[in-house]
């Protein structure tokens, strides 16, 4: 297959103090070669850096001072040639060393398209070019480790190894199929699909548990902050990102629109979410704002539910408390630096199933106690993430349930007594839809929209 030669800036947009552009093709050597004024890039050995200025060989012009990196493929990222220019990270200067490498009829690359290549090429497979991405996008360490295993290739390891399972019980049928005279061949086929396909059935199980950590990690614990207006959930929002993100004044209605902000509390990843209060308003825009206060309330992972000491509790209260009931909540009793209004015993009793933390947020109280609840919160049961094997991404979760229930009609397809053959369809869509996952059966079409979310230059 005959590629062509692609060119991107791999760094990102903005003043730094080194910026690179990047080429990968069979071309690239000699693209760079053009420019370059110091040594012979055709000549020197493969991974080596060398020192010398970018010309631009129309006009003899000085472009650039730069280093290069010569890559001679197959050991590169993209296993092709690649060159890598590094040059002063000014905005101006990038730029100009890109348009001077595209004027020479390098293609500038799509977005991903690095990686898309090293997956084209081999290197590493579907599940792996997703972490490149995942680690990129990672909020905290932990979402970080788990990209960078994937990385390494163990989801495709243990996708691998369930599909080489699957692959004997299907093998044993073909014997099966051979030999239909022999009961002990019929006999042991049996035993090997039953054994095998519950084998996996178990393990997509365990796989598919770990998701919902992932998509935490991933994607932050949702976590909304909601109760009647002035309790004081925007200056809880100030409190935990540490900054004034969000306004705060004594006026009940301040915040009219939700506000979303990403903050690590002892290593949670939250998507922390102020909300308007919650409370009958005819104020047309307090009102929309309301609403979406209550959409945002459907669908948090987490809620904390702030409520004011220094005043009764309400039905509006009370209404919210049912409308979280069954969720992950901590109930935060605020202003506790005011006189006592809140019948705590009546609290207790409606929230005999929450967490219930104490603050005076104006005065710095509580925080730390709230920080070790959520963390508890989500840790409780717990998620290791030191050896476990975590699936993170959308696409792979809904792979793994199509896999599950296809191994579920093969296995009730065995209960029922249904011949081997007709199982042993089941059998080989699950293989093919696990092999989804690790990019061996996938069209064209969806890598193509797998790889344009990527960023540019990767
Ligand atoms: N300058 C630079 N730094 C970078 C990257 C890059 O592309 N360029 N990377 C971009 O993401 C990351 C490193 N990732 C890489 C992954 C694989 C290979 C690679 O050449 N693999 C070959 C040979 C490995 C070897 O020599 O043993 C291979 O796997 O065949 C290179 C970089 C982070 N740092
Ligand atoms: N006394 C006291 N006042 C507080 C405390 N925390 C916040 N406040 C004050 O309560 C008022 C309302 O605070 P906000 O954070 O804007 O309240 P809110 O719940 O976001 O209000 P809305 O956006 O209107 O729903 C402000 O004047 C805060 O300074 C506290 O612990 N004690
Ligand atoms: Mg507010």
């Amino acid at each position: 297959m005959d590629t062509d030669t692609i060119t991107a800036i791999s760094t990102p947009v903005g003043e730094g103090a080194i910026a690179i552009v990047r080429l990968s093709g069979p071309e690239a050597v000699e693209k760079a070669n053009l420019l370059f004024h110091g040594r012979n890039l055709e000549q020197v050995d493969s991974h080596t850096m060398h020192y010398g200025k970018l010309v631009d060989p129309k006009t003899d012009e000085l472009i650039e001072e730069v280093m290069v990196s010569v890559m001679r493929a197959p050991k590169t990222f993209t296993r092709e040639d690649v060159v890598e220019i590094n040059c002063h990270g000014g905005l101006v200067s990038v730029n100009r060393v890109l348009e001077l490498v595209l004027d020479q009829h390098v293609r500038l690359a799509e977005p991903g398209e690095f990686t898309k290549r090293a997956f084209l090429n081999g290197r590493i497979d579907l599940s792996q070019a997703e972490a490149v991405m995942d680690l990129i996008r990672a909020k905290t360490d932990r979402a970080m480790n788990v990209a960078l295993k994937q990385m390494d290739g163990r989801l495709s390891k243990l996708i691998q190894e369930l599909r080489q399972e699957l692959l004997e019980a299907l093998a044993q049928v073909e014997v099966n199929i051979d030999y239909p005279e022999y009961d002990d061949v019929e006999e042991m086929t049996n035993e090997v699909m039953i054994e095998n396909t519950q084998k996996v059935h178990r393990q997509i199980g365990e796989l598919l548990q770990t998701a919902k950590q992932g998509k935490i990690l991933r994607e932050g614990l949702g976590t909304a902050i909601v109760g009647r207006p002035n309790v004081g959930k925007s200056s809880l929002m100030n409190a935990l990102v540490h900054e004034n993100k969000a306004i705060v004044t004594e006026i009940p209605g301040t915040t009219r629109d939700v506000i979303e902000e990403y903050v690590n509390v002892r290593g949670v990843p939250l998507r922390l979410i102020d909300t308007a209060g919650i409370r009958d308003t005819e104020d047309l825009v307090e009102k929309i704002g309301v609403e979406r206060s209550r959409q945002v309330l459907n669908e948090a992972d987490l809620i904390l539910l702030v409520l004011n000491y220094g005043d009764e509790l309400t039905e509006e209260d009370e209404k919210l408390f049912e409308a979280v009931q069954g969720m992950d909540v901590i109930v935060i009793v605020n202003k506790t630096d005011l006189p006592q209004k809140l019948d705590m015993d009546r609290l207790h009793h409606i929230a005999s199933e929450h967490t219930i933390v104490n603050t005076a947020i104006i005065e710095e109280q509580g925080i730390d106690k709230l920080e070790s609840s959520i963390s508890d919160i989500f840790f409780e049961g717990d998620i290791d993430t030191g050896d476990m094997t975590y699936v993170s991404n959308v696409r792979h979760v809904q792979l793994l349930n199509q896999a599950k229930e296809a191994l579920e009609d093969a296995m009730q397809g065995m209960e029922v007594g249904m011949p081997i053959d007709i199982v042993q369809i089941d059998v080989r869509r699950t293989w093919e839809i696990l092999g989804e996952i690790v990019g061996d059966s996938v069209s064209d079409s969806l890598l193509d929209q797998l790889f344009s979310q990527f960023c540019l230059g990767k």
